[in-house]
């Protein structure tokens, strides 16, 4: 019977071992060249390759199903370029692998002479450190050269080693070649190997396998402490350091020292405290950085944990995660040390009051000033220290499409989080956040969405934070909803830092929405957040993703900006908005495994932007704006549907082998309707055609949803474009323009008046010496016709005028007066007020339009009453002349009568159409709220709206 694990401790010892002579021989002989400088900037030398060839190919051989997370790949050594860097770590690696075997070596691991590799099977060994890592199974993880800077110095670098089984390390293994074996005679022999095994203890032995001596972390007296921290200071904080260093009181300087070397002096007794404090908040600690140190010091009695107190997580992937910052130390000083930290934090955010600073500069001679200083400075709220959530982090619920940056890409990508005791959120972007401002949609708690404009650097969300109470959570949506070129490139989050963010649960219906422009929200004022799958989305109560830009083919075709279709760019692709930056370059395919959950139904509304112009006719308003060049790409209907390149079926091919068993819903076009109420469909029948096709080829989850009919004119026009305003705003034109004229009225427009009467008998009146045989009555005056000549005369033009016939056969008088004439005044009254609803009318602000509306009804119950004025005054002059003694008299309505009839409806007309387009509008804006999460009342009712 054997110890647990003790083949693979044997394994790891003979892989490091070589690993270490390996390196030990290069620093000697290392020349300029023989080092790359990586992505990040650090350097990489032919000792680190060709040691993780070593490793890995001895893991190979011995464990060919385990999985290895190493940091080097092979990529820039394959380079052609690179090729004397590759010969020359083929030739170091071969070197190590073929040496002689020693005690405990095994042949089949690969070693001993004659187990030379060739280039290829060394590169391919390197990069079987490119494993992602994870929670479950068995997994190695190595650095080949940790400290690559000291290790180039000639100072502190390990190989460092660790074994994990679901996530948790089980062997760690570092060989350190230039760690003193006595700290206390630095100048003594180098060269140490550290080994634990999970359980079984902490060991040291000399670097050739001998002279084991088990670890053991001594109690360490208050004067003796000290720190064991990064050389670099931009790996740890130093200054963060020194003020735990003064909290506990340690007063011995600090060892500084590159790589895992630190962890292996912490196990020997050689420092008390291991303290990394980020410098960077984006940088995430690399397993294979702590691993294996992490082991032997918790083998050797200590405890390692982040700074929170919270252990590493080393199943998050290649890297810990969340964790912020690693502490480590004897178990019994380690709770102390994190007591400490927390102090020093909340020391450092109330020194981040400006009074503070200002007293920690104020010399010590000046000593009132800096007791006032001091005092007010302690007196002073502290300042709230703030929670940083990285990018990564597994509680961020992303949606939609993010690129590697991590930045948002198509319209509606966003994220979301649950966060309890919410009361601060800051939103820090990157470089790639479009410049100037990107706008954002923010929900709590499932509310409307508001825009937020946010650019590169630190965005403070503004929370209205007075409802707050302790325990409470928050559901924060927000996405970005530009409907083209706006990038949000998030690196961390800062919430308060009392706030815990806590899983989002997504509701269990998830929508995929594919289009164009419509889909995108184009000229929405609040983009795709007001367009038709955002709404349909979040009617559903469902999680939504929306792929859609507008002036997208489907086909394989540039158009409108867009250098390829949505045929290429569903799968991998950038919007054309990033066309010429040089990090886009339409080859990297998009992960959809991270799509969770993975959509319940996908929805295509494609067509549109590649139809031909006799199947989509140029619409009216199109026309009117001269957008010549909007007709279409003229992609024949056959080849849209079915042809050699990328179409409709093979779109619905590739679809497929991502989403295998959800409906596909593919929606007929809307249509393009009409002014006069016509709608012009296009590649009409091609969408049966589809489907028919596509079933046949043995797909039966994909419908077709017939859009016929379900949009009007009104629906896109009147709100997209303004053409509701237009319409509104002739109506308005047309009523004022009659109201004008029939306001002018006689004698200017003999024709406008309002009634008329014909006399079949020769007449007299007050108002004309001669006999009259018609008179009209107009709104300022009468007019009379002369019976011998038809000559025309009126009275002076005079508001409320009256008028009196007289009987030929006896004294009877017939009289208008002027209170049935006054109330025709009304009609001017009418035209300004039409006037003034017109010019609102012009408006696209709502309240604008609003007051227009209101403004056309007022016009109306003007006409309307002037109308009223107009018929009483028919009505009596009719009554009136017509009951005149021996009087033929036939009074008749005139043109103005009609035309304030008309101007009536007309007003009615242009008020209805302001209203019912902001009914339409506020359809348009609703937006669901849908408590999924336990949260109760929520108490940010809503973001404060100060922008
Ligand atoms: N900004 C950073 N913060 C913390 N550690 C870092 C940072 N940048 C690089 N490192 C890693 O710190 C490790 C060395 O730590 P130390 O300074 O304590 O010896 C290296 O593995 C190095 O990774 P890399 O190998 O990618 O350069
Ligand atoms: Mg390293």
């Amino acid at each position: 019977m054997s110890l647990k694990y003790a083949l693979e401790k044997e394994v790891a010892v003979a892989a490091v071992l070589r690993a270490c002579k390996l390196t030990s021989s290069v620093f000697n002989k290392l020349v300029k060249g023989e080092q790359l400088t990586k992505g990040d900037k650090s350097p990489v030398t032919v000792g680190d390759y060709a040691a993780q060839a070593v490793v890995n190919t001895i893991l190979a051989n011995a464990f060919p199903d385990d999985k290895v997370v190493g940091e080097e790949d092979s990529s820039d050594l394959r380079l052609e370029t690179n090729s004397d860097l590759r010969n020359r770590v083929v030739e170091l690696a071969n070197q190590a692998l073929t040496d002689d075997l020693t005690l405990g070596d095994n042949v089949q691991w690969g070693i001993g002479p004659g187990s030379e590799r060739t280039s290829g099977e060394l590169m391919n060994a390197i990069d079987r450190g490119n494993h992602e890592g994870g929670k479950v199974g068995r997994l190695w993880t190595l650095d080949p050269i940790d400290g690559t800077k000291g290790f180039l110095r000639g100072e502190q670098y390990a190989v460092c080693l660790a074994f994990l089984v679901d996530s948790k390390v089980q062997v760690g293994v570092i060989g350190c070649p230039n760690l003193p074996v006595v700290a206390t005679n630095p100048d003594g022999r180098r060269g140490c190997l550290l080994i634990a095994v999970r359980g079984q203890g902490a060991e040291q032995r000399s670097l050739d396998n001998s002279n084991p001596q088990r670890l053991a972390i001594p109690k360490f007296k208050d004067a003796d402490l000290n720190f064991l921290e990064s050389v670099d200071p931009g790996h740890s904080s130093h200054g963060f350091n020194e003020r735990v260093a003064r909290i506990l009181n340690v007063s011995r300087e600090p060892t500084r020292m590159d790589s895992q070397a630190k962890y292996c002096a912490l196990a020997r007794g050689d420092g008390a405290i291991y303290l990394r404090m980020p410098v960077r908040a984006d940088y995430e600690e690399k397993i294979w950085d702590h691993a294996a140190g992490c082991l032997i010091v918790e083998e050797a009695g200590g405890l390692v944990t982040d700074s929170c107190g919270e252990a590493l997580k080393f199943g998050l992937g290649r890297t810990l995660g969340q964790n912020f910052g690693v502490v480590g130390a004897g178990k019994d000083l380690h709770s102390k040390v994190i007591e400490a930290i927390k102090r020093a934090k909340q020391e450092e955010a109330a020194e981040n009051q400006p009074v503070c600073l200002l007293w920690s500069s104020v010399r010590f001679d000046m000593l009132v000033v800096k007791s006032i200083l001091l005092l007010s400075c302690l007196m002073l709220p502290k300042a709230q220290a703030e929670k940083i959530v990285r990018n990564t982090d597994p509680q961020i619920y992303y949606h939609g499409r993010w690129d590697k940056s991590p930045g948002t890409w198509w319209a509606g990508t966003g994220f979301k989080l649950n966060v309890q005791n919410l009361r601060t959120l800051a939103l820090n972007l990157g470089p790639h956040t479009t410049s100037p401002t990107v706008p954002i949609g923010v929900s709590l708690d499932y509310e409307a969405f508001v825009t937020v404009n946010i650019s590169a650097g630190n965005n403070v969300l503004p929370l209205d934070s007075s409802e707050s109470s302790e325990k409470k959570n928050t559901v924060v949506r927000i996405n970005s909803w530009g409907w083209q070129n706006n990038r949000v490139n998030l690196e961390s989050i800062a919430l308060n830092a009392d706030a815990k963010l806590l899983p989002y649960t997504p509701s269990r219906l998830t929508l995929q929405f594919i289009g164009d422009s419509l889909s995108a929200g184009q000229y929405l004022p609040q983009g795709v957040d007001q367009a038709w799958p955002f709404l349909v989305g979040e009617a559903f109560k469902a999680e939504h993703v929306v792929v859609a830009q507008p002036g997208i083919a489907l086909t394989d075709i540039v158009s409108y900006g867009n250098p390829r279709g949505m045929s290429v760019q569903f799968f991998k692709t950038e919007d054309s908005g990033y066309y010429y930056s040089t990090d886009h370059n339409y080859t990297t395919p998009w992960d959809f495994s991270r799509d969770v959950p993975s959509p319940s139904a996908v929805i295509l509304h494609l067509g549109y932007i590649v139809s031909t112009s006799e199947d989509r006719p140029v619409h009216y308003l199109q026309s009117q704006l001269n957008r010549a060049n909007d007709n279409g790409q003229n992609v024949p209907a056959d080849t849209f549907v079915q042809a050699s390149t990328l179409n409709y079926l093979v779109f619905l091919g590739h679809l497929r082998k991502i989403y295998r068993t959800q409906p596909l819903l593919i929606l007929t076009p809307w249509g393009w309707p009409q002014p006069d109420g016509t709608v012009g469909y296009y590649y009409q029948g091609k969408y049966e055609e589809i489907l028919n096709l596509w079933k046949a080829a043995g797909d039966h989850s994909t419908y077709l949803v017939n859009t016929t009919g379900w949009v009007t004119y009104d629906d896109i026009f009147h709100d997209l474009y303004g053409a509701g305003v237009l319409k509104n705003s002739a109506k308005s034109l047309c009523a004022l323009v009659l109201l004008i004229i029939v306001s002018i009225s006689l004698p200017s427009f003999s024709a406008m008046d309002v009634a008329r009467t014909h006399f079949g008998t020769e007449i007299l009146s007050d108002n004309e010496d001669d006999a009259i045989s018609q008179l009209r009555f107009g709104i300022w005056s009468v007019c009379f016709y002369r019976a011998s000549d038809g000559d025309r005369f009126c009275s002076p033009r005079h508001h409320g005028y009256a008028v009196s016939i007289q009987s030929p056969t006896s004294s009877d008088t017939a009289t208008v007066g002027s209170s049935w004439t006054r109330g025709l005044a009304i009609h001017p009254v009418a035209a300004a007020i039409t006037f003034f609803a017109l010019l609102f009318s012009f408006s696209t602000h709502v309240t604008i339009t609003l007051v227009a509306s209101l403004l056309s009804f007022l016009a109306a119950l003007l006409t309307l009453i002037a109308f009223a004025c107009d018929i009483a005054l028919f009505a009596f002059a009719k009554h009136k002349f017509g009951d005149l003694d021996g009087v033929d008299a036939d009074t008749d309505t005139g043109p103005a009568f009609w035309l304030t009839f008309v101007s009536f409806f007309l007003l009615c007309f242009a008020g209805c159409t302001v209203c019912f387009g902001r009914r339409r509008a506020r359809m348009n804006n609703a937006s669901s709220s849908y408590p999924m999460t336990t949260s109760s009342t929520p108490f940010w009712k809503r973001l404060r709206r100060i922008y």
